[in-house]
């Protein structure tokens, strides 16, 4: 905003100067009357936002001063888009009392409204999480670290990481923040499509950040939260927490504890492999069909969060994901031993279980408004019908399974006092008003002075009934009647003709064309007492609330783990459905470097199409690579991804679409799967590729799965194959990781020879007399052609263009012509199948030291270096060291 000059302004503009200040660089919706006023550059960017009409308003410094406003009754909807559009608002009302204010009502920032700060439940999503990130880098020990720390302040909970600097991205995916808090100095960590705010650097130093956790938490020392070897983090945590609290301008008290979240207590999943696998984002940004979409049948949004939770942090640790299939397993168990689903749907008692859950509202987010005081009265009440439900879902639970012992730990958290609920029932009326100021909040029979009062206000029928009788007969005008309406409260009216014959104590009120309205002193003190039997009974029941919350707010804490129970039992409860609906079965978790897998199913596509041809997967020690060949539309690519999804479905803990499973320790799941360009970045197609692969040969190891799809085919035929087999190579025999390599390039396919660890698969297809037939089965071996144009047959290229093509390859076929992959290794062209080796071939290779040399020089000479873009430059580097690698 531009300088102002103070002294030119209104005290009213001078009011809003001062407070938009202390906004900063949030929108500030200054309220006036029955709107929320932005000025300034606010207002122009709010309007072009939201649509809104700009106008003026005053001057200042000799031009008008923008302005633009939203009704007060429409803010929520307006908040939801702003926020939306990553924006943060500062929310400022009338304080003040207007009739004893001289200069402007008081004012203040009642409450900054940011896209990580969401408490309301119509600005949240309810199946996501909206998380709260702060990252800070420093260096400890001469080496760079990232503390890192994220609060879900719907739900209180709060934890803390450190990180290396190249881990960051991966954790900031995990973690998903809505808004990520950094240091003006360390803007560089920005993420795309997460609002970005930065804080003044000294908010993060140690001596303040430590400080607001100690305050926060009433302690002397972090040694109770196990920061002693994470410092980073706790600074990250201070500024987080500061930050947070500031903007709900209340004390934290749900916040009640802080944890370490150990990066290693996950399989790693970097952002990539997150969007290949279509956890809970299509490839297109759709919410469907993907893993969660398919698996979500939580009758809870907090079910829904902590299953949508679960996806994105599989387990590294076996004991917890057997915990968890022990679980689903007792859920699909039923106390005669009877299979589920020889039972009638009634009595299924995961169906019982089920119908139970439905009924209960998002306990997470009330407990959590119920701690920041901004519960609202319908929340109360449907928390009352909540703790109603409690029992029946426990009976359920200890009655009705196999083995209920497997729920002690989730019963434990369901016991909720028996005074909450006793409270709630005779507090809370029965179907309150939506806001307190209407009152109707607080039941009947709760409090004697409110009933008092409320009947004195609304009791009024047969005083007035007898006033006009009375008041009748003393005057002798038949046609008096007692009324009321809003401007002129309750008055006596008598027709023009009558109105001499009123008494001496009758005073005017209104003439009307054909009637006189008086009061009488009777009636007004009446009046009087009625209408302030109204104020006070608002009044009352608003303390009544206040105090209502003052005595439920310490319990915030205990509701928050009954929500968190009943959250992870309907997540469990969610994936016993889908096992037993689908036939998924227990997999087996074992400590070694190994994935067997027998028929496994794609989880998501066997609901997609009619007949889903299961498929076996075999990897550990001694067969670490699958190299997969087969036809374009083959299955290729599901095949990969639906190991990979198997893998990371054990490791949460769930049961797999597999007639067995065997799924050994895993540190991370990397992908290289169809690369898009990623123009906006400035890197193109086969750059991302190389990209991905070298993050890859960094960082995987024995205990990784790899699924890599068709690399190298961004760049020339040589070059792309040399890649691949040199990267392929890597994976093997360096790296040793568990990998799924699918491939074009059939020269690969002679690997095994050369390393045993690899093993060849293809996806069979058949050719009929209508074209192409894809088996979807994968088989031992090579594939032993390609299919390509019976492949584009289908895709619709024109008959007389594929009769063409299909000659050319006859002719070819025919003359023996060498493809240029064939050329490659220098040798003929030959049967690639497993049954015919190609070993033999390598006799036929040129000394491959003199054959590497000259194609160096040769290659080196033809660079044109003047004229290469540094990216070019790149591009033939990475071209020449490969070759140089693989002898070419
Ligand atoms: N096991 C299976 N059973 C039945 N249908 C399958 C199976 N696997 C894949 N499909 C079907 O085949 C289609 C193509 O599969 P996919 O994309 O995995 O092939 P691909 O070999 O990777 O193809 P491309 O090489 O062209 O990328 C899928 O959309 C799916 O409908």
């Amino acid at each position: 905003m531009e300088k102002q000059d103070l002294s030119s302004h209104t005290p009213m503009m001078r009011q809003y100067l001062a407070l938009k200040k202390e906004a900063g660089s949030h929108l500030l919706l200054y309220r006036m009357g029955d709107f929320y006023e932005l000025f300034y550059e606010d207002a122009e960017r709010a309007s072009r936002m939201l649509g809104l009409t700009l106008t003026k308003r005053g001057t200042s410094n000799g031009a008008p001063i923008p302005m633009a406003g939203v009704p007060v009754h429409s803010l929520e909807g307006y908040l939801a888009r702003l926020v939306a559009m990553g924006e943060s608002v500062a929310i400022c009302e009338q304080i003040g009392d207007p009739a004893a204010s001289k200069g402007p009502v008081e004012r203040k920032i009642v409450r900054i409204v940011t896209p990580g700060t969401l408490t309301d439940d119509a600005l949240l999503p309810s199946k996501a999480d909206r998380m709260i990130a702060a990252c800070w880098q420093t260096r400890v020990n001469r080496v760079d670290r990232i503390g890192l720390a994220w609060m879900n302040l719907a739900n209180g909970e709060f934890l803390a990481t450190e990180c290396t600097p190249e881990m960051l991205e991966s954790e900031l995916h995990r973690i998903s923040p809505a808004e990520l808090l950094v240091p003006e100095s360390q803007r560089e960590h920005a993420l795309e499509g997460v609002a970005l705010s930065t804080l003044p650097d000294w908010h993060f130093d140690t001596a303040n950040a430590h400080g607001v956790l100690l305050k926060h938490f009433q302690v002397d020392t972090l040694g109770g939260f196990g920061m002693e070897e994470f410092p980073a983090a706790a600074n990250a945590a201070g500024a987080l927490l500061h930050y947070v609290g500031r903007t709900q301008n209340q004390t934290l008290s749900h916040v009640q504890n802080m944890r370490v979240d150990q990066v290693s207590a996950y399989v790693v999943l970097d952002p990539v492999t997150r969007k290949n696998l279509e956890l809970t984002s299509t490839l297109a940004g759709e919410d469907s069909p993907t893993l969660f979409s398919t698996l979500d049948h939580c009758h809870t949004p907090m079910g829904s969060r902590m299953l949508r939770r679960w996806l994105h942090h599989p387990l590294r640790s076996n004991e917890q994901a057997s915990e968890r299939q022990k679980v689903i397993a007792t859920l699909l168990s039923d106390i005669a031993g009877a299979s589920a689903q020889d039972m009638p749907a009634a009595s299924d008692p995961l169906d019982l279980l089920q119908a139970s859950l439905k009924r209960y509202p998002d306990i997470e987010r009330i407990a959590t408004r119920l701690a920041l005081r901004s519960v609202r009265p319908r929340e109360l009440a449907s928390l009352r019908d909540a703790i109603r439900t409690l029992p029946d879902t426990i009976a359920i639970l200890s009655g009705r399974f196999a083995s209920p012992e497997q729920f002690t730990p989730y019963l434990d958290r369901l016991q909720v006092p028996e005074d909450i609920g006793g409270l709630l029932q005779s507090a809370v009326a029965e179907e309150p008003a939506q806001l307190i100021r209407d009152g109707g909040v607080i039941a009947a029979g709760y409090d004697e002075e409110l009933d008092e009062l409320r009947r004195l206000a609304s009791d009024s029928g047969d005083f007035l009934v007898e006033l006009e009788a009375r008041e009748r007969e003393r005057t002798g005008i038949g046609n008096l009647r007692v009324e009321y309406n809003r401007v002129h409260g309750f008055y006596i009216e008598v027709s023009r003709g009558q109105a001499d014959k009123v008494p001496d104590d009758y005073r005017r009120r209104q003439t009307l064309k054909n009637a006189e309205r008086y009061i009488t002193p009777e009636l007004k003190s009446w009046e009087d007492k009625v209408l302030s039997a109204k104020d006070r009974s608002l009044a009352r029941e608003k303390w009544l609330f206040d105090t209502l919350l003052d005595t439920l707010a310490p319990y915030a804490l205990l509701l928050s783990a009954c929500a968190a129970a009943l959250a992870e039992i309907d997540a469990l409860a969610a994936l016993a459905e889908h096992a037993r609906d689908n036939l998924w079965v227990a997999p087996e978790l074992s400590d070694g470097s190994e994935i067997w897998i027998e028929a496994g199913r794609h989880p998501v596509v066997e609901h997609s199409i009619e007949r889903f041809t299961p498929n076996d997967c075999e990897l550990h020690a001694q067969r670490r690579m699958l190299l997969i060949t087969g036809p374009n539309m083959g299955g290729k690519s599901t095949y990969m991804r639906q190991i990979a999804l198997i893998a990371l479905l054990a490791r949460v803990g769930s049961f797999v679409p597999a007639r067995n499973a065997r799924i050994g320790s895993i540190d991370r799941i990397f992908t290289r799967i169809g690369a898009a360009d990623d123009l906006a970045g400035g890197r193109s197609t086969f750059m991302m590729e190389m990209t991905e692969a070298s993050a890859i040969l960094a960082a995987s190891t024995s205990q990784s799965l790899v699924l890599m799809d068709e690399i190298g085919r961004g760049t020339s035929t040589y070059d792309g194959l040399a890649l691949a087999w040199a990267i392929a190579h890597r994976l093997l025999t360096h790296n040793q990781a568990l990998t799924l390599f699918a491939t074009h390039y059939f020269e690969i396919t002679r690997l095994p020879s050369e390393a045993p660890a690899a093993a060849n698969v293809h996806l069979a297809a058949a050719e009929s007399p209508s074209g192409i037939v894809f088996l979807h089965e994968v088989r031992p071996g090579a594939a032993s052609r390609s299919y390509g144009i019976q492949v584009a047959q289908r895709a619709g290229i024109p008959s007389a263009v594929i009769r063409h093509a299909a000659r050319e390859l006859a002719r070819l076929e025919a003359s023996g012509a060498p493809t240029p992959q064939l050329d490659l290794f220098a040798g003929p062209a030959a049967d690639t199948s497993p049954q015919a080796p190609i070993e033999a071939q390598d006799e036929c290779r040129p000394d491959p030291d003199t054959a590497s040399a000259l194609a160096l020089k040769e290659a080196l000479e033809q660079i044109d270096i003047d004229n290469l873009t540094p990216r070019q430059a790149l591009e033939a580097m990475y071209r020449l060291q490969a070759g140089l690698r693989l002898g070419l």
